[in-house]
């Protein structure tokens, strides 16, 4: 059985007032959240204090993203040591905002998938199709892409000690989520895919959905037999709004 992960993404979004208050927010409505295990991303430079801040709580840290190096001449990166030693315990890679935006390929995603392990970090490997690509038809050829990437390098063995977030960069910020069908149909592709290659790995790594999700469509795609959380942008910068994702899960 798969514990379903709700992690936000809270991108380039906060300062030390607005994180203070929203995890004030979010630490408040915790004990309502049964199921779900709970994480957030901030941006890097506040981590320390999101981690001294939910150190009485058991909601994970992750970064947004992670160094393919480990240390040395690399301006404006940080390493997954360091993120480990500020408390981190997920780094989200390969998320389309840094494959569109910044350029960065499978294969450097791979890299930084990598990284992350080698250093003690599960990581979110990040996945989806532009609008394009699923108008011709090419979602799971991309999607099957983006994840050959990572077994090339790694191995699937990895992959069963990480988890994938779908994530259809056309339902990103847009208000347009998938609909739970069309979710659960490049999902179970995921899961299908992976098991092709080995059962146990399939069976038991998490694919949470990210795209649009709020406390109003949680439920409906988590329902779904092969979603196993989400992975949340602007309705996790609001208390409110996460905790009704986060206690989707416990309507199942
Ligand atoms: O990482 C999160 C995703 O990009 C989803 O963002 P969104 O919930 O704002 O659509």
């Amino acid at each position: 059985m798969r514990q379903p992960l709700v992690a936000g993404n809270w991108k380039m979004n906060g300062s030390l007032d607005s994180i203070n208050t929203l995890l004030e927010g979010i630490k408040a409505g915790l004990g309502e959240v049964k199921t779900a295990e709970v994480a957030v991303c901030p941006p890097f430079v506040y981590i320390p204090q999101v981690v001294q801040m939910l150190s009485d709580t058991a909601v994970s840290v992750g970064s947004q993203d992670v160094s393919d190096e480990e240390s040395g001449a690399f301006t404006g990166e940080v390493a997954g040591t360091m993120l480990r030693d500020v408390g981190c315990t997920y780094a989200i890679v390969g998320h389309s905002e840094r494959r569109s935006i910044y350029g960065e390929s499978d294969e450097f995603t791979a890299r930084k998938f990598a990284a992350a392990r080698r250093f003690g970090l599960t990581p979110i490997l990040c996945v989806g199709e532009l609008l394009e690509e699923r108008e011709a038809g090419t979602t799971e050829a991309v999607v099957g892409r983006q994840l050959d990437a990572v077994i090339e390098l790694e191995g699937i063995a990895a992959l069963g000690e990480a988890v994938i977030a779908y994530e259809p960069v056309w339902a990103i910020g847009t208000g347009r989520t998938a609909s739970p069908e069309q979710a659960q149909e490049v999902h179970a592709f995921i899961r299908n895919k992976l098991a092709g290659l080995d059962a146990g790995v399939a069976d038991k790594v998490r694919i949470l959905y990210g795209g649009s999700v709020k406390a109003a469509n949680a439920a409906e795609l988590f329902a779904m037999a092969d979603i196993d959380g989400g992975l949340i942008g602007g309705a996790s910068l609001q208390a409110g709004e996460f905790l009704g994702i986060c206690t989707a899960p416990d309507k199942a």
